[in-house]
């Protein structure tokens, strides 16, 4: 493996980093990290990655791309910021707030009642024959019920546990309703459900426990 190896500048939290233990300890949010062709650019990633799970390039081509990439990752370098001041996460006005690991969605409604999104599946995140990874669709549900956890909690919360029961296929490139709700909370704990739907089809559901972190823990 290469690449991991190579990369050039520190992402390390600085002292003045605004966070507290394992999240920010004031979820900030912004629309101006970035600049405004931040999700333009995290876009053309999205698509750059569905081209890659299907294309099948020469080898001179593959040598090309990788060139290409080089000089791009380059240019990145130069602006590598620690995690808590990036706006991967904090852009609440784009797909997923920027974060360009999770599948994008669009939060329709959230609060302490429950989140409402809509979901697209990319073509790079196929599992096998034209639908999605089952993988992907828990990240989906793990932060959707993290949001749905937070919001009513009002503070952080990391997942316990997190159990996806696939009721039937995910379809790739179609807008889906993913829903959470805290379905009971004890304390600290909060006992989330969720589902998918593809129209009146359900694909998936969840069954989670979201613990709500004290002040400064991990
Ligand atoms: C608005 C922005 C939205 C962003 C959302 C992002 C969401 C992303 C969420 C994640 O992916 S977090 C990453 C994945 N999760 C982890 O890495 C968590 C790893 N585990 C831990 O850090 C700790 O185990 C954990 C914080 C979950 C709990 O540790 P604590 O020390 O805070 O709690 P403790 O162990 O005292 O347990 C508290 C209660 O929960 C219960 N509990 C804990 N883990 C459990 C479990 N796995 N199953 C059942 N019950 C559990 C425990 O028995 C106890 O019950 P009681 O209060 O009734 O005694």
């Amino acid at each position: 493996m290469t690449g991991a190896t190579e990369q050039q500048s520190s992402t390390e939290a600085s002292e003045t980093s605004p966070h507290q233990g394992g999240f920010r300890a004031d979820f900030e949010v912004t629309t101006e990290r970035g600049g405004p062709s931040y999700g333009e650019m995290v876009e053309q990633v999205r698509t750059f990655m569905d081209k890659v799970r299907y294309a099948s390039p020469t080898p001179e081509l593959a040598d090309e791309v990788i060139e290409d990439l080089k000089k791009l990752n380059a240019k990145l370098d130069t602006t590598l910021v620690d995690e808590w001041t990036s706006p991967s996460g904090t852009r609440i006005d784009l797909p997923s707030r920027g974060n360009i690991t999770l599948p994008p969605y669009e939060v329709r409604n959230g609060g302490p009642e429950g989140v409402d999104a809509e979901v697209i599946f990319r073509r790079f995140h196929l599992g096998g024959n034209g639908v999605a990874h089952g993988g992907h669709v828990a990240v989906a549900f793990d932060d959707l019920g993290g949001m749905a956890a937070a919001l009513r909690a009002g503070r952080p919360a990391r997942t316990a546990y997190l159990t996806v029961n696939y009721r039937s296929l995910t379809p790739l490139e179609t807008p889906l309703v993913l829903r959470t709700w805290v379905h009971e909370h004890d304390g600290r704990k909060n006992f989330v459900r969720g589902t998918l739907h593809d129209g009146d089809r359900l694909c998936a559901e969840m069954d989670a426990l979201f613990i709500e972190l004290r002040p400064g823990q991990a």
